[in-house]
């Protein structure tokens, strides 16, 4: 079943098509990476989905209902989390009262209005738990504005976890990483693909890591939808090879 559909999604910049008419249909539970080089249109095609931009034209469906209109704080609710290529936690908050407030806000609780201790201690335990997932309970009391920008983006990807949402969009998570951080990244998607509960959409430059994890693969080129398939079909197709695979490479290896 489709959880995810778009028709004609298109947004224009001035005179530029940023994202061109794309058609999608994403599986339920299923990997999809999103490819293309610079400029074709990924993180504003994400920008759509999670309601930080709205579409010039066409529409967005998430579990058959329209959500095109609806602002991004609606979509969060609905199901949609997404994670930013800029980090986005509070640096002067330690690493587990950022997820905790994650969790807060999942729990529909404000911030100023917790006063059941039980209710505080369990979401303290939550959060706790997650940054397990994403192997940070050492830095649990570590001040966010001192984590290596590595440590950040897992952070990120705890505080999107606690959001509990089906369907996850992730924007490039191992950008500006050093080689050494890449694998605790890849070994947390991982993780969150097997326990097999998600739907994940991935941004993402590095072919070995889009190849292992990916069910489907789609290709943007110019703000267009080039190609889709599974990796093996992405990898053999000639229009995706002549476009830009080849630049590709040669544009991100680190
Ligand atoms: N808010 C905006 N205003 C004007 N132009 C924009 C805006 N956002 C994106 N664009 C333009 O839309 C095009 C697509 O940009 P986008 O960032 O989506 O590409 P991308 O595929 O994510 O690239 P990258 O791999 O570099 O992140 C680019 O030409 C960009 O300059």
């Amino acid at each position: 079943m489709s959880i995810l559909k778009t028709q004609d999604l298109t947004i224009a910049f001035g005179g530029q098509v940023a994202v061109n008419s794309i058609n999608l249909s994403i599986e339920e539970k299923s990997f999809t990476s999103i490819i293309g080089p610079n400029g074709a249109g990924k993180t504003t095609l994400f920008n759509l989905l999670s309601g930080q931009l709205k579409p010039t034209k066409g529409s967005i469906l998430f579990k058959n209902e329209d959500i095109t209109r609806l602002p991004s704080t609606i979509r969060t609710r609905k199901g949609i989390g997404r994670s930013f290529q800029i980090t986005n936690v509070f640096p002067n908050l330690t690493v587990l009262e950022n997820v905790r407030l994650a969790v807060q806000s999942q729990a529909g609780v404000r911030y100023q209005m917790i006063k059941h201790f039980r209710s505080y201690k369990k979401m303290n335990e939550e959060a706790y738990y997650l940054l397990e997932q994403v192997m940070m309970a050492k830095q649990a009391d570590a001040l966010a504005s001192n984590l290596a920008h590595g440590e950040k983006r897992k952070l990120e990807i705890a505080m999107l976890l606690a959001l509990k949402t089906e369907l996850l969009l992730l924007d490039e998570p191992t950008a500006g990483m050093s080689l050494e951080e890449v694998p605790a990244i890849l070994k947390i998607i991982e993780d969150i693909k097997s326990s097999g509960n998600r739907t994940i959409l991935l941004i993402e430059h590095k072919m070995d890591m889009i190849m292992n994890l990916s069910d489907r693969i789609i290709v943007l080129f110019n703000g267009r939808l080039l190609e889709e398939g599974s990796p093996q079909e992405i990898m053999n197709n000639e229009t995706v090879q002549n476009a830009y695979l080849g630049g590709l490479y040669d544009d991100h290896t680190a």
